[in-house]
């Protein structure tokens, strides 16, 4: 595919406070599809935020948003919907609703709100139950499962969505590694079959496993945006959390573990 012709999703220099604390300050980050970027930055940096005025979600004091060279203030809710998919972090209802009617709801922006999910948005919803491993929980009331089944079931809605672009936040809190590794295979496929995943995490070596790219969020501003290799070095990670490594990392460690790249390649 030419790169012109690729769709994408972009934030030009966001600025973003709240009372005086300056929390985005002229940041950058684009995604186009097939790609997938990781972002990482110490708690309190911003990602949220900027997923949140990704989304349109929240409006930044400066700056925009462009889809596919658009301004998304220009895109309506639910057309907006069906570009980009959403993975808050810790979400919780208090709604008693069956997790398969969670994953439908993935299904409204191709219908509205008041039609009835049809054959097609079954199919879909149930072949991304299967993927995640949740068949057998589609009867069960949302709020009588586990975190780390309810974040699976929010990672099951956003891929139903079948939106261009996916923006996950820290979508891997609360699963177990085998899941972490299933969770990450499908992105890798998702990515593969030509959508765009922005994820967020704590982890450098999910960035290194799945993403194209790593992006650096600290002090408001962007610090890097390269390759994930390039970017998640010891010395970054010493200076993104403040903390001494006792030695230097062997990051491609992480990428040798056969047992995580032959899952990843399956
Ligand atoms: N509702 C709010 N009201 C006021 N300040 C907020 C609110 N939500 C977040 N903040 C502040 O905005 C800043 C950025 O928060 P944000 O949640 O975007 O960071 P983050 O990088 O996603 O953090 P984490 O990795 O801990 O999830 C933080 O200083 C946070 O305390």
């Amino acid at each position: 595919m030419r790169e012109a012709t690729k769709a994408n999703l972009t934030a030009r220099d966001i600025t973003f406070s709240r009372g005086e604390r300056r929390i985005l300050d002229g940041v950058g980050l684009s995604i186009s599809q097939g790609e997938t970027v990781a972002l990482l930055g110490p708690n309190g940096a911003g990602k949220s935020t900027l997923f949140r005025i990704l989304l349109g979600l929240m409006k930044p004091d400066g700056g925009c948003i462009a889809l596919n060279e658009s301004d998304i203030a220009n895109l309506g809710r639910r057309e907006l919907a069906r570009q980009i998919a959403y993975v808050p972090q810790g979400h919780v209802t208090p709604f008693p609703y069956l997790v398969a009617d969670v994953i439908l709801l993935g299904r409204l922006p191709h219908n509205g709100i008041f039609v009835e999910p049809n054959a097609k948005d079954r199919r879909v919803a149930h072949d991304v139950a299967a993927q995640l491993g949740l068949t057998p929980l589609l009867s069960r009331p949302y709020t009588e499962i586990s975190g780390g089944e309810r974040q699976l079931v929010l990672l099951a809605r956003a891929i139903a969505q079948e939106a261009q672009f996916l923006v996950l936040d820290e979508p891997l809190t609360g699963l177990d590694f085998g899941f972490q590794i299933r969770v990450l295979r499908l992105l890798r496929h998702l990515a593969d079959d030509g959508r765009g995943i922005l994820f967020s995490t704590h982890h450098p070596e999910h960035a290194l496993q799945i993403a194209n790219r790593a992006a650096v969020l600290k002090d408001a501003r962007v610090i890097a945006d390269a390759p994930a290799r390039s970017v998640i070095t010891t010395e970054m990670i010493e200076k993104l959390y403040g903390v001494t490594l006792p030695a230097p990392i062997d990051w491609p460690l992480c990428l040798r573990d056969e047992q995580i790249v032959a899952e990843l390649q399956r």
